[in-house]
C-alpha cells in the first residue's frame, strides 16, 4: 500500500480521484490549500503528491519547491485545468513527475500515478536556468485538449536532445512548435536555425548544409562552412523533410547518427552539436511504401513524432488564436471589444484549410478594412468556394461546382471552330488558375522560384502564366 496526496480545492476532485485511489488500494490524504497539503507531507511520508496548480493561496508550482524539501524523491504530478506551454514547462523543470490536465479520466490519471509510484523517484535533473522565452508573437496559443496534449509534449521533449519529427497540415504551425521545443530546451542561447531543404537549390544543397572546401566546385574559391556547424550549439529544424531527394536523405541520415558532416571536397568528417528536428506535412509512411522516402531515416527522425492537429478539429481554440492575432495588429484593441459574438461566430463556423495560417491573414486582412473599428463579419475575406475538406460554404463541393460550371459553360460557349474562341479547357484553367497562383505567390512573399517550386512548375511556366494573366 502506497500513501498519497492529493493537494486540490475541488472537492468533487479529492473526492472522486480519492475513492478511485483508495479501491486500488492506496491510503489516501487530501488537502485543499498548499499550505494545508505542505503540513500533512511534515506530519508523514508520501509516496506520491497529486498536486493542483490552482490553488487558494499559494499555488502549486510555487508550492513544488517546499514540497519537494518535505517529501525528498517522492514523485510529484501536477493537474491544471488551463494548461499554457509555459505550465507544463515549468512544472517538468521543477521536476514534476507529469502533468495532468483537467477534466481528466480517472482511469488516465490513476495510471499516471500507479507509473509514478512504480518509479520510486520524481527527482530529475537540476532545474535549467530558464530564459525570457520567445517574444509574443512567437507564443503557442490555444487552450483546447489537442493544444494542451501538445505543450505536455512539448515540455516533455524539450529537456531531452533527441530527434523530434513534427507532422501537420501546412499552416498548423508546425515551425512555432519546433521553435518552441528550442526555446524550452538547454540549446536556448544558442541560434535556432529553420532550413527548408525543399527551396535550396538541388545542387547547392549539399554544400550549404555541409560546407564545401576551396576548389571542390567551379567557383568555390574559399573554404566555407555548412549551416549544420553554424549552428553549432543551437538547434536545426529540417523543414519539409519530405521533400528532400533520397541521396540527399542519406546523407543527412549520417549527419544525425553520427553527428558530423563531410564538407564537400573534404575527405574528413567533421563533428557537429546540434539538435535535429524536421517537419513535414506530406505523409512520410505513404513515400516509404513507395520507396521515395528511406525507412532507416524516418525511424530515426521520429524517436518522438508529435503531430499538430488541424484547426478544423480544435475550432474552440479559433477565438484565442483570433483576439491573439488582432493584438498584434493593433496592440491598442487587445482584440477583446474589437471581436464581436456574430464575428466570432463566423469564424468558428468556417473550416479553415489553411489552418492558422489562413486565420492569421483573414484577421489582419479585417483589421486593414475595420480600421480601428470592431470586426465586423463582412470584414472577414469572402471564403473561397469548395475551401472546405469536402464542402463549400453552400455545402456544395467543388467538384459539383465545377460540373455545375461547366455546364453553363458548354450552353453558352459558341462553335468550338469559332475563329477565336478560347477552348472550354482554356477557360477553365483561367479561371482555376489565377486564385490557385496568387495565392501561392502571397504564401511564398512573392517569390517567384519558391512558388513555382511549390505549385510543381518551372519557373519559366509560372512566369508566362503570371503575364497571361496579368499578375506580374
Ligand atoms: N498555436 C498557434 N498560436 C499562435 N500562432 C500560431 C499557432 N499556430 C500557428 N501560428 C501562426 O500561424 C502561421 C503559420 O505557422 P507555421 O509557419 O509554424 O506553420 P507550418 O505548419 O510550419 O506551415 P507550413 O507547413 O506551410 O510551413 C505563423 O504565423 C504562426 O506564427
Amino acid at each position: 500500500m502506497s500513501r498519497v496526496l492529493i493537494v486540490d480545492d475541488e472537492a468533487s476532485i479529492c473526492w472522486a480521484f480519492g475513492e478511485y485511489l483508495g479501491d486500488l488500494g492506496h491510503d489516501v490524504a487530501v488537502a485543499s490549500t498548499a499550505e494545508e497539503g505542505l503540513d500533512a507531507a511534515r506530519r508523514g511520508p508520501f509516496d506520491a503528491v497529486v498536486l493542483d496548480v490552482r490553488l487558494p493561496g499559494m499555488d502549486g508550482l510555487s508550492a513544488m519547491g517546499a514540497f519537494r524539501d518535505r517529501l525528498g524523491a517522492a514523485p510529484i504530478i501536477i493537474v491544471t485545468a488551463f494548461g499554457s506551454l509555459d505550465t507544463a514547462v515549468r512544472a517538468m523543470e521543477a521536476g514534476a513527475f507529469d502533468y495532468l490536465v483537467k477534466p481528466f479520466d480517472l482511469d488516465q490519471a490513476g495510471a499516471v500515478v500507479q507509473r509514478a509510484l512504480e518509479s520510486g523517484a520524481g527527482v530529475r535533473e537540476e532545474p535549467r536556468p530558464r530564459g525570457t522565452g520567445a517574444g509574443p508573437h512567437m507564443r503557442l496559443v490555444g487552450s483546447s485538449p489537442p493544444m494542451q496534449a501538445l505543450f505536455k509534449q512539448i515540455a516533455l521533449v524539450a529537456a531531452t536532445d533527441v530527434p523530434v519529427l513534427i507532422t501537420g497540415e501546412s499552416g498548423t504551425g508546425k515551425e512555432l512548435v519546433a521553435r518552441a521545443i528550442h526555446e524550452n530546451s538547454p540549446r536556448r542561447p544558442r541560434t535556432f536555425l529553420p532550413v527548408c531543404l525543399a527551396a535550396l537549390s538541388p545542387g547547392l544543397v549539399e554544400g550549404e548544409l555541409f560546407g564545401h572546401m576551396r576548389g571542390s566546385f567551379t567557383g568555390a574559391s574559399q573554404d566555407r562552412k555548412g549551416l549544420l556547424e553554424l549552428a553549432a550549439g543551437g538547434t536545426v529544424l529540417l523543414d519539409e523533410i519530405g521533400d528532400v531527394p533520397l541521396g540527399m536523405q542519406v546523407k543527412l541520415l549520417r549527419a544525425i547518427e553520427h553527428r558530423e558532416v563531410t564538407p564537400v571536397g573534404d575527405a574528413r568528417p567533421r563533428p557537429i552539436d546540434v539538435r535535429f528536428l524536421a517537419a513535414t506535412n506530406r505523409p512520410l509512411p505513404k513515400l516509404m511504401a513507395e520507396g521515395q522516402f528511406r525507412e532507416d531515416l524516418f525511424f530515426r527522425l521520429s524517436v518522438f513524432p508529435i503531430h499538430i492537429p488541424p484547426l478544423r478539429d480544435r475550432l474552440e481554440d479559433v477565438p484565442d488564436l483570433a483576439r491573439h492575432f488582432l493584438a498584434q495588429v493593433d496592440p491598442r484593441q487587445g482584440g477583446e471589444v474589437a471581436l464581436r459574438d456574430d464575428t466570432l461566430a463566423e469564424l468558428r463556423r468556417r473550416p479553415w484549410s489553411g489552418n492558422v495560417r489562413e486565420l492569421r491573414n483573414a484577421i489582419e486582412r479585417a483589421a486593414i478594412i475595420a480600421r480601428g473599428g470592431p470586426i465586423l463579419p463582412e470584414h472577414l475575406p469572402p471564403e473561397v468556394a469548395g475551401h472546405g475538406p469536402e464542402a463549400g460554404p453552400g455545402g456544395e463541393g467543388l467538384d459539383a461546382m465545377l460540373a455545375r460550371w461547366t455546364e453553363t459553360l458548354l450552353k453558352t460557349l459558341p462553335d468550338p471552330d469559332a475563329e477565336g474562341a478560347d477552348s472550354l479547357y482554356d477557360r477553365f484553367l483561367a479561371q482555376v488558375e489565377p486564385p490557385m497562383l496568387r495565392t501561392v505567390l502571397r504564401r511564398e512573399s512573392g517569390n517567384k522560384a519558391l512558388a513555382a517550386q511549390r505549385i510543381g512548375i518551372h519557373r519559366s511556366t509560372l512566369r508566362q502564366k503570371l503575364r497571361k494573366y496579368g499578375l506580374e
